[in-house]
């Protein structure tokens, strides 16, 4: 584990009711302490968690967009708010790693066949190809299995975006890998009870106004997806009749 504690450096902020300060968990947030070598940010759609772990990816000196520390490229609107007002304690600090986002996947690999055309080597961290040259799961699947590597720190903003459940558990085994060998951490923001499932992981809610510790079996993701997969007919039947009566 490398990164301790993320605070909020509360006294510097002069608009707390502009975005991104006035989104409910983050208003109430002052610090977290991170006991484990795998943290989830999980909660309802809206609840501040890409904008907490976009602003750590800042404050790690991590392209905002989505890279390491080498990949600078310019994404339309993704500077972080949030980044300036953090404060990361390590121990000790680390600069290797990577923030993966989801949803500018597609200019990061961009961004890469452009690095590739002065750099032959550029591929060999990503697969041997570009990345637009493979399906979206099998790119960000060559990333993990390529890229990811010791002593570093991984930020990964729904990584299950692009993936089967079969890749889902790929992920989790070359996270377990890495951790086997040696050090590395992750904070990963996930809607997925795959990934959730991870052992040992630190579970962070961001739901109800409030960054709290909840169990695995507490989370919605948990709840809903089991009840869905035991009583799939009843539930949709509930689901369906409930939507009749607001027409
Ligand atoms: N650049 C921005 N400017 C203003 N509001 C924003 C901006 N980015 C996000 N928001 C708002 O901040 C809130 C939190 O967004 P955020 O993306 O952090 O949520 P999230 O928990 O990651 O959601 P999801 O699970 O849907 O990815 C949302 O209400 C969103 O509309």
């Amino acid at each position: 584990m490398f990164l301790k504690r993320v605070a909020l450096k509360r006294d510097e902020i002069e608009y707390s009711r502009q975005y991104p300060f006035h989104i409910p968990a983050i208003s109430t947030f002052s610090e977290m302490d991170l006991n484990k070598n795998v943290t989830f940010f999980v909660g309802e759609n809206g609840s501040g968690k890409s904008t907490l772990l976009e602003a750590i990816a800042d404050q790690c000196g991590f392209n905002p967009a989505g890279g390491g520390r080498n990949n600078t490229y310019d994404l339309h609107a993704s500077d972080s708010a949030l980044g300036p007002y953090l404060r990361l304690s390590w121990m000790p600090k680390v600069t290797n790693g990577f923030f993966l986002r989801a949803e500018s996947f597609y200019q990061f690999a961009t961004h890469l066949d452009e690095m590739a055309q002065d750099d032959g080597q550029t591929y060999a961290s990503y697969g041997g190809k570009s990345l637009h040259e493979q399906s979206h799961g099998e790119s960000f699947l060559s990333l993990f299995a390529n890229r990811f590597q010791q002593k570093a720190i991984y930020l990964l903003d729904e990584p299950e975006a692009a993936l089967s459940p079969q890749r889902q558990l790929a992920l989790l085994k070359i996270m377990h890998d890495l951790e086997k060998q040696g050090s590395c951490q992750f904070i990963i923001a996930t809607h997925s009870p795959i990934l959730l499932g991870y052992p040992d992981a630190e579970i962070l809610s961001f739901d109800d106004g409030e960054i709290r510790p909840i169990e695995y079996e507490m989370t919605d993701h948990y709840q809903i997806t089991r009840y869905f997969l035991q009583h799939r007919e009843r539930m949709l039947e509930q689901l369906f009749s409930e939507d009749g009566e607001e027409e």
